[in-house]
């Protein structure tokens, strides 16, 4: 009924319904009593027949379904023996008694048999033709005795009974014959409760190889999804992973170039090779080339030891550790390792604005107009940065052309913070001990408070005082060398406008546009008083926007009598003289 026929051994005949192996799990109506076989240890199929004597065991040769019969043989190979007992049961024992087979007569004549028993033989019984004698069988009348006389008409096989013989059963029920020639399965109807057959197709049910066949493919499409699946996700995650550990690590590296490094004056001596090259000195100390295990190139100033407290070492640490802008030195790390103090900044190839201030006609270093525009405009928008974008205002003292520094591009960079002071963004008044900056950049009322009170337009003055610098090509301290009452106003400017300087003409064309608007500005931003100088944001705006009909001269105080400035010692360019308190 499993729509699949069972063999013993890989030869043995078909079995299916009404046969069925013995002990096999069978739906109901898939068996049928009486038909059940057997497999032995030889792979052999074997059927048990009832006998008035007892079971007969023969082995199943072929088993034809169509026509209903059976081909036997005797494992034993005495077949006569069991043909004998077999047709005896058949004659003595009614059909439902019996087997569901009967012996296969298929012959118009009939023949008598004749059973003889020879006891010293392996096989004892014998069948002659009725008419044989003894002798013509070839037996030994001596030891053989006649058993019973047997007179069957068209019994099959015809003659006699040998031991290589078949014998031959058929059955009536159930019947199956239609199926059988319809190519169907059959089985007993109504869930085997009457003898009546029913056919079904082979294939209504999936056989265990279509099973195969399609969950094969099936499950193995699942697990090879389901094992891309796992490797897209393992990809992923470590894909995530890589990429979550490269913006660690990205940020670890900027997080660390953002806050200032700690070095050892042994790495110091490492970075600048031993201090092999200088770029040159400051008040404060010399400054050396270096670069980083990274190939950074770096300047590491170091800090004369014995000078001051290290006050000023503090306060540049405390206000480059916090400033990131482009115009903007970066302050890359510091070293405070016993009386060694330095600082350690990124390297910027061009040097200080300083070497560039010259006059338009030194064409080695004049670097054109439009460019010192750009580098104003570069150094405002630093300041503009330290005065209003910070958590706190950096108030820088010491703006002059020796503390802006260039890039390759010649990017300004604002540096030296060592006058710097933090203060909050809300305080109009900075209170400071002692003047600073230097000469020739340094506001008023740094140098003394009856100028009023200091605040962020100390910065103003000095970038006036740099812009001016700038287009008057060092003209500002060269005369503050010779002229020591002039150091705070560089009254060449209003001949500068007066058209009665010789060296710088301003003529109205493009770049004397320019050059009449940074000295516009920059004569706004050292007003004496503090209140007449404009914001940073102010002077920003005008160096971007301002248009030549909107320029306006400011008043020259000199001439106005509105200050003049009395003696000054002049001994070094950075003063530190003891302000004056209100
Ligand atoms: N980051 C840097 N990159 C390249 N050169 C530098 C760098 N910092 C300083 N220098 C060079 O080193 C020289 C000395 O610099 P430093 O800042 O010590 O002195 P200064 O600004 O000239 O004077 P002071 O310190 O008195 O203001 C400068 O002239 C400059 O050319």
């Amino acid at each position: 009924c499993s729509g699949k026929d069972s063999r013993c051994g890989r030869d043995g005949p078909a079995i299916r319904f009404p046969f069925r192996l013995k002990d096999s799990e069978t739906e109901n109506g898939c068996s049928y009593t009486g038909f059940d076989l057997t497999c032995s240890d030889k792979r052999i199929t074997l059927i048990e027949l009832p006998s008035h004597s007892g079971p007969v065991i023969l082995q199943v040769i072929s088993i034809d379904y169509l026509g209903q019969s059976l081909t036997l043989s005797d494992p034993e190979n005495c077949l006569p023996g069991q043909f004998l007992k077999l047709f005896r049961s058949q004659i003595s024992l009614s059909q439902s008694q019996t087997s569901p087979f009967l012996l296969y007569e298929n012959s118009q004549a009939t023949y008598n048999f004749t059973f003889l028993h020879c006891s010293s033989l392996s096989c004892p019984v014998h069948a002659v033709g009725s008419s044989d004698t003894l002798l013509d069988s070839g037996l030994d009348p001596t030891l053989c005795t006649k058993t019973l006389d047997i007179v069957s008409s068209r019994m099959y096989p015809p003659t006699r009974l040998n031991y290589e013989d078949y014998l031959y059963l058929t059955w009536s029920k159930p019947n199956c014959i239609k199926c059988e020639r319809e190519g169907k399965m059959c089985k007993l109807k109504n869930n085997g409760t009457e003898d009546e057959t029913e056919c079904f197709d082979r294939h209504h049910k999936p056989t265990k190889k279509i099973i195969l066949y399609v969950t094969v493919p099936f499950v193995g499409l699942i697990l090879v999804t389901l094992i891309l699946a796992t490797c897209l996700r393992v990809y992923n995650y470590f894909k995530t992973k890589g990429e979550d550990e490269t913006r660690i690590e990205k940020f670890l590296e900027e997080y660390r170039a953002l806050n200032p490094a700690r070095f050892s004056y042994a790495d110091i001596k490492r970075v600048t090779n031993n201090f092999r090259e200088k770029l040159g000195e400051g008040a404060h100390g010399a400054v050396f080339k270096g670069k980083l295990s990274n190939e950074i190139l770096v300047a590491v100033k170091m800090l004369n030891n014995t000078e001051g407290d290290g006050k000023e070492f503090i306060n540049e640490v405390k206000a480059m550790g916090k400033v990131h802008h482009i115009n903007v030195v970066r302050l890359l790390g510091f070293c405070a390792d016993g009386c060694y103090r330095a600082l350690v900044y990124n390297f910027f190839s061009n040097g200080s604005l300083q070497k560039f201030i010259t006059r338009p006609d030194d064409k080695d270093r004049f670097l054109g107009w439009e460019k010192l525009h750009q580098i104003a405009i570069g150094v405002a928008k630093g300041i503009e940065y330290l005065h209003m974008s910070c958590d706190q205002q950096i108030l820088h003292f010491d703006i002059n052309p020796h503390n802006v520094l260039l890039d390759d591009k010649l990017l300004p960079k604002i540096t030296d913070f060592g006058l710097a002071k933090l203060c909050s963004k809300d305080q109009s008044v900075v209170s400071v001990t002692a003047a600073r900056g230097t000469l020739g950049y340094i506001a008023p009322e740094v140098f003394s408070r009856n100028f009023g009170n200091i605040s962020y337009k100390a910065d103003i003055y000095s970038y006036g005082m740099l812009l001016l610098e700038m287009i008057g090509g060092r003209k500002n301290i060269s005369q503050l060398s010779e002229e020591n009452s002039q150091v705070l106003y560089p009254e060449w400017i209003h001949n500068l406008f007066e058209g009665k300087d010789m060296q710088v003409k301003i003529e109205g064309e493009e770049n004397d546009i320019i050059l009449k608007k940074l000295a516009i500005i920059g004569l706004w931003c050292i007003q004496w008083h503090a209140i007449n100088r404009p914001s940073i944001k102010v002077v920003l705006r005008m160096l971007e926007t301002l248009e030549e009909e909107n320029m306006v001269v400011p008043p020259n105080p000199i001439n106005s009598n509105t200050f003049k400035v009395g003696e000054i010692p002049i001994k070094h360019s950075t003063l530190e003289l003891e302000s004056i308190h209100e």
